[in-house]
């Protein structure tokens, strides 16, 4: 019989537990999943008179809702995917857009634009390009039911599980033939947004570096975030390879971050008036929005200008994609912390450790953090609800540890446990809401139930976060970030614009930025990787 992820126990938890084994229950939780995912809408299915589901939609547009009532459904639900990851290209706008041969090739490295003036250079015999109709595979696993591990449902009644078809594909990202910019003409700019990431300066460079081999001489940085388009005490800085050549050597953003800043319409303007006609934006989910709404604003006013994102957060909340840059890095940073917590804990009479990490929305840095260590007996993310307190509490679950091997480590997600803090109605300059330190409440709390069972304990808290975002890239996350730079500059040169770069399936791809950021990517309590975090630490369910 199979036994689902937040099932497993340990000897400590021998207690009644919600009966969550079902297959309704989790064939709900694929079906949702499934949904959110594939960023289908949000769906409300009920079952109707004729026995079919029929679907609602609570968005206002119905263009993302599956009828699946209708016998030809399936077809239409893969036109409809190719439809929305159909890429956004600057002969949307402009159908007469000229086209000319590539000046990105392995034997002309540094191109002289002035020599362009009668025709660029003809094209060696290079088969490094891109073709446009070159895809990439959503999903390679091929389920052979809908009970698989990791099988997502499309339909209510999980019958289609052909997933692995060709029909769900993304472009495929990379140098093309032909390009829609002449590099003498180009302005570009990049901006950094949101909090820091390892691994801005990386992709920063890589920009620079490839648009200078484009041909491109005037490139710039705008300071602070979008702040820097309206500010008028904030000067762009031009940028070279001789500026940015060894800037991944430390952390932080060369240009600056800033949360806040102007509206969509004055950055568009100042993007006028600077002359900006290629955009490289790095941030996060809000960063995003707005690359979307400004690449809107360029097509409403007819501007030729391509708008390429670059998706930078530590939390790895960005959808379809493998992984984002800094992550990894995240991870690997957070074991000090971790470690230092086990010392600690340890080391001490009845020692208990408490690490909180980074994840707003998302627990991937706690879980992949806590899995690495193996050092974690308890991890909570915002994925999971919990309890503190009561027979299956965390508090509980402490004791017991306390009682049977001497010392514990706990690792929370910031977002996790809102519902256990005070809640604030603050927000910060980009509205997104402050959270509650669950951190700090889990301290306490644990201080005070020891003291309150007459058992003594030593309760030690490390906040690693900011240490842990401002570091430099490591090798792989550095590699990843050279990547998805060099490929920014590749999609904005072929003419796409509202677009942003990832990778998937090892593989690395253009997608619309609307379909990354619908909301965040999360972690599925049913997946294998969670139900891996805890057989590692061996904790229970704490509902
Ligand atoms: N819906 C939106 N439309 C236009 N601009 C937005 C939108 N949401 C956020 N922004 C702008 O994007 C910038 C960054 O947003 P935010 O502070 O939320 O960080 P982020 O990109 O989500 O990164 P992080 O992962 O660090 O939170 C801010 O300058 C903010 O004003
Ligand atoms: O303190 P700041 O700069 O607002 O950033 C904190 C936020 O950054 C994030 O890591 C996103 O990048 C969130 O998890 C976190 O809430
Ligand atoms: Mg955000």
């Amino acid at each position: 019989m199979e036994t689902l992820s937040h099932t497993i126990t340990t000897s400590a938890s021998a207690k009644p537990r919600l009966p969550r084994n079902d297959n309704v229950h989790r064939r709900l939780l694929r079906f949702r999943h499934g949904f959110s995912s594939l960023n289908l809408g949000t769906l409300r299915s009920q079952r109707s008179s004729s026995g079919f589901f029929k679907v609602e939609c609570s968005q206002q547009s119905s263009k993302n809702c599956i009828d699946f009532t209708d016998p030809d459904w399936k077809s239409k639900f893969q036109q409809d995917f190719e439809r929305r990851f159909n890429i956004p290209h600057i002969t949307d706008t402009f159908p007469d857009a000229h086209l000319f041969p590539s000046t990105f090739c392995l034997r002309m490295r540094t191109p002289v634009t002035e020599d362009f003036a009668e025709g660029y250079p003809s094209d060696e015999e290079w088969h490094g390009y891109i073709n446009n109709n070159d895809r990439v595979l959503l999903k390679v696993i091929h389920y052979s039911s809908p009970t698989s591990a990791g099988a997502e449902c499309i339909d209510p009644n999980c019958t289609w599980v052909e997933q692995c078809t060709y029909h769900l594909r993304v472009h495929r990202a990379g140098p093309r033939e032909k390009i829609y910019f002449k590099p003498e003409e180009v302005k570009a700019a990049i901006v950094t947004c949101g909090g820091l990431c390892p691994g801005l300066n990386d992709v920063i460079r890589q920009i620079v570096i490839t648009l200078e081999i484009y041909g491109v001489k005037n490139i710039v940085g705008i300071p602070f975030g979008y702040r820097g388009f309206s500010d008028k005490g904030l000067a762009e800085m031009p940028l070279l390879r001789k500026v940015v050549q060894n800037i991944h050597l430390s952390g932080g953003s060369l240009l600056g971050v800033s949360r806040g800043g102007p509206s969509v319409s004055d950055i568009v303007s100042s993007m006028e008036e600077r002359g900006i006609n290629m955009l490289f934006v790095l941030g996060g989910n809000g960063t995003h929005a707005g690359a979307n709404a400004i690449h809107d604003e360029c097509r409403k006013r007819k501007l030729k200008v391509a708008v390429v994102g670059v998706p930078k957060t530590i939390d790895n909340d960005i959808l379809l994609m493998d992984k984002t840059f800094g992550f990894d890095t995240a991870v690997e940073e957070a074991q000090r912390a971790i470690n230092s917590a086990y010392i600690e804990a340890h080391s001490a009479y009845h020692g208990i450790g408490v690490v909180k990490l980074m994840g707003r929305s998302s627990g991937f840095i706690a879980m992949q953090s806590s899995l690495a260590s193996g050092q974690v007996d308890i991890c909570l993310i915002p994925e999971v609800p919990f309890n503190l307190h009561g027979p299956h509490g965390v508090l509980r679950h402490l004791k017991y540890l306390i009682e049977t091997k001497g010392s514990a480590v706990v690792c929370v997600a910031e977002g996790a446990g809102q519902n256990l803090v005070e809640k604030t109605n603050a927000t910060d300059a980009s509205g997104n809401i402050v959270l509650g330190d669950i951190g700090v409440r889990i301290q306490q709390e644990t201080k005070k139930y020891f003291k309150e069972i007459g058992i003594p304990a030593d309760v030690k808290y490390i906040d690693p976060t900011y240490m842990i975002r401002a570091c430099r890239a490591n090798a792989s996350d550095g590699i990843l970030c050279t990547v998805l730079g060099q490929n920014a500059v590749h999609g904005a040169f072929a003419g796409y614009s509202g677009i942003t770069v990832g990778i998937c399936n090892t593989h690395y791809v253009y997608f619309p930025i609307p379909e990354v950021i619908s909301h965040p990517r999360e972690v599925d309590p049913n997946s294998r990787m969670w139900h891996r975090c805890l057989t590692s630490t061996g904790q229970p369910d704490f509902i």
